[in-house]
C-alpha cells in the first residue's frame, strides 16, 4: 500500500486565477493536482486542455499533475499532454478503440498510465493490461460535473480493485473521484483507496489547509 495522496480537482478552482489557486492548494498540503479534461462529446461538459497544463508548468507548478481524460478519441491528445508536463494520464477504456495501445503511448512518453471506470462499468478491461497500469481510478459519480453525491456502491468496487492490485503484486495506485468529502474519506480509504480526488470539498471550503488537515486526520484513523 502506498502513502495516501490528496488530489484536489481544479474543476472547482477559480479559473480566472488558476495559477494562484493551484499554488494555494499545494501550499495548504495537497499532494497532486487533479486536472479534469472534458470534451463535450464523451461527457456533456467542456473544460481545459494541454495548453492550460503547460501554462501551469510554466507558472512554476512542480507537483505531480494527474490528467483525467474524459475525451473520445483518446490517442490524439495523449502526446500533447506528455509535452505539456503531465505526470499521470488516465482515460476511460470505452473511449479508446485500442486500450493497450493508448496505455503504451502514455508509458512511452514517460508518464504514469491509468484506466478510469465509471460507476456502472466493470473492471474486466483490466484483465490483460495490469502490467501496463500504474493507476486505477474509480469514478464515484457519473463523470462530467463537480459537486455530485458519492455513489455508495463504489465501496464494494474499491474492495474488488484492491484485491486485483494485491494479486498483481505491483505498486498500482487506487484513486477515487467524485463526491469525496470529510465525512466519507475514511470509509473510502478503509475500502482500499490510497488517492483521493476532492474538488468541491476543498475549493468550496473557506480554508484549504484546514480541510486538508481534517482529511488527513480522518485518514490517520483508518482501520486496516
Ligand atoms: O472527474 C470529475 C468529474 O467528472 C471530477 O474530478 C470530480 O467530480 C471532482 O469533483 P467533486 O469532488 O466536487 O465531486
Ligand atoms: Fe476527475
Amino acid at each position: 500500500m502506498q502513502p495516501y495522496f490528496i488530489a484536489p480537482s481544479i474543476l472547482s478552482a477559480d479559473f480566472a486565477r488558476l495559477g494562484e489557486d493551484v499554488d494555494k492548494v499545494l501550499a495548504a498540503g495537497a499532494d497532486v493536482v487533479h486536472f479534469d479534461v472534458m470534451d463535450n462529446h464523451y461527457v456533456p461538459n467542456l473544460t481545459i486542455g494541454p495548453m492550460v497544463c503547460s501554462a501551469l508548468r510554466k507558472y512554476g507548478v512542480t507537483a505531480p499533475i494527474d490528467v483525467h481524460l474524459m475525451v473520445q478519441p483518446v490517442d490524439r491528445i495523449i502526446g500533447d499532454f506528455i509535452e505539456a508536463g503531465a505526470s499521470y494520464i488516465t482515460f476511460h477504456p470505452e473511449a479508446s478503440a485500442h486500450v493497450d495501445r493508448s496505455l503504451q503511448l502514455i508509458k512511452d512518453g514517460g508518464c504514469k498510465a491509468g484506466l478510469v471506470f465509471n460507476p456502472a462499468t466493470s473492471l474486466d478491461a483490466l484483465k490483460y493490461v495490469m502490467d501496463k497500469v500504474d493507476m486505477i481510478l474509480l469514478m464515484s459519480v457519473n463523470p462530467g460535473f463537480g459537486g455530485q453525491k458519492f455513489i455508495p456502491s463504489t465501496l464494494d468496487k474499491l474492495r474488488e480493485a484492491r484485491a486485483l492490485i494485491s494479486a498483481s503484486g505491483r505498486d498500482i495506485r487506487l484513486e477515487v473521484d467524485g463526491g469525496v468529502n470529510l465525512h466519507n474519506i475514511r470509509a473510502i480509504a478503509e475500502a482500499g483507496a490510497d488517492t483521493f480526488v476532492a474538488g468541491s470539498a476543498i475549493f468550496n471550503a473557506p480554508d484549504y489547509a484546514e480541510v486538508i488537515a481534517q482529511m488527513r486526520a480522518e485518514l490517520a484513523q483508518v482501520q486496516k
